[in-house]
């Protein structure tokens, strides 16, 4: 193989209740490559995280990205180019057909997970749908539903995910953690059963979208506009300060028009597919 890539999906973290548990693929795509990059792509620096996953995961040379996916706006950029290092770095060991073994793919979500320090945002980018995370151990939830994901990012405002979890509680109340355990719950099963109606409270959240939404008021907007518009489900897209919305691919548009214009939207879906090698 001369040059190539593997292309991997963007992510939204959290899905309201979930925090640092669930998380979604989105198909917005970054694109990891070896050899010359292409238009649009440049050489990763050594401190850009899809260079720091390439060698951790064993790569030998540099990577290009080229990539779509805003940075710094909880659409998963870091977990997604850190998916796509140390992927690249088991084709190249292992070659094209790395990537269909689900050893290598579990090695590949171990390592970008253990750089970003939490594998929400990280787990959908290698396998794609929507996925739970324990520990290690990564489940995909059946899906009874296949809705569009409107994503809202503001203009001009970026969240450091370090910074903003440093603002959230260290230890949160009995009452809270049976708030969001119901909910996390209740989000999974209403996914496998295409419960579209339950998806509204399965989305409500008290450990982390309360603090969070304080420090960007537009996107606490956005959310409800979304939600009086019509949208399954809404909620602060990784840690912010982007904003996403479930909903039927019918009233996609209708609801991305009752956003604020203080940002843009764009009309995604769920990636399917996850981490994937191009020749
Ligand atoms: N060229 C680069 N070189 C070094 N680091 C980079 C480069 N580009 C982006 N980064 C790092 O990527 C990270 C992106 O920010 P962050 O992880 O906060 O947001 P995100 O991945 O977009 O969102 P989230 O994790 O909430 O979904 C930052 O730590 C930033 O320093
Ligand atoms: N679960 C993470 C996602 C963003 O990386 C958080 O909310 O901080």
């Amino acid at each position: 193989m001369t040059g190539w890539s593997v292309r991997v999906p963007a992510s939204s973290a959290n899905i309201g209740a979930g925090f640092d548990v669930l998380g979604l693929a989105l198909t917005l795509h970054a694109e990891v490559g070896i050899g010359e990059p292409p238009a649009g792509g440049r050489t990763a620096e050594p401190t850009h995280p899809a260079t720091i996953a390439f060698r951790q995961a064993g790569g030998d040379g540099d990577v290009w990205v080229r990539s779509p996916i805003p940075i710094g706006r909880g659409m998963g950029f870091s977990g997604a180019v850190r998916v796509g290092g140390a992927a690249a770095a088991a084709v190249q060991r292992l070659g094209a057909e790395a990537l269909d073994d689900q050893v290598v793919l579990a090695e590949v979500c171990g390592v970008a997970a253990e750089l970003e320090g939490h594998a929400d945002n990280v787990a959908p980018s290698v396998y794609g749908g929507v996925v739970v995370c324990a520990d290690d151990h990564v489940q995909p939830v059946p899906l009874g539903l296949d809705p569009a994901i409107v994503v809202w990012v503001p203009d001009g405002t970026t969240t450091s995910t370090d910074r903003s979890r440093s603002t959230l509680a260290a230890e949160v109340t009995r009452a809270d953690a049976v708030f969001n355990l119901g909910r996390v719950a209740t989000f999974v099963a209403a996914c496998a059963a295409g419960d579209v109606d339950a998806l509204r409270l399965a989305t409500e959240d008290r450990l982390h979208q309360p603090t969070r939404l304080v420090e960007v008021p537009e996107t606490a907007g956005a959310l409800e506009a979304a939600l009086d518009a019509g949208a399954w489900a809404a909620w602060l897209s990784g840690s912010g300060p982007t904003m996403a919305a479930m909903c039927d691919p019918a009233d996609a548009a209708r609801i991305a028009a009752a956003l604020p214009d203080t940002g843009h939207t764009k009309h995604l879906a769920i990636d399917h597919r996850g981490v994937t090698h191009q020749p």
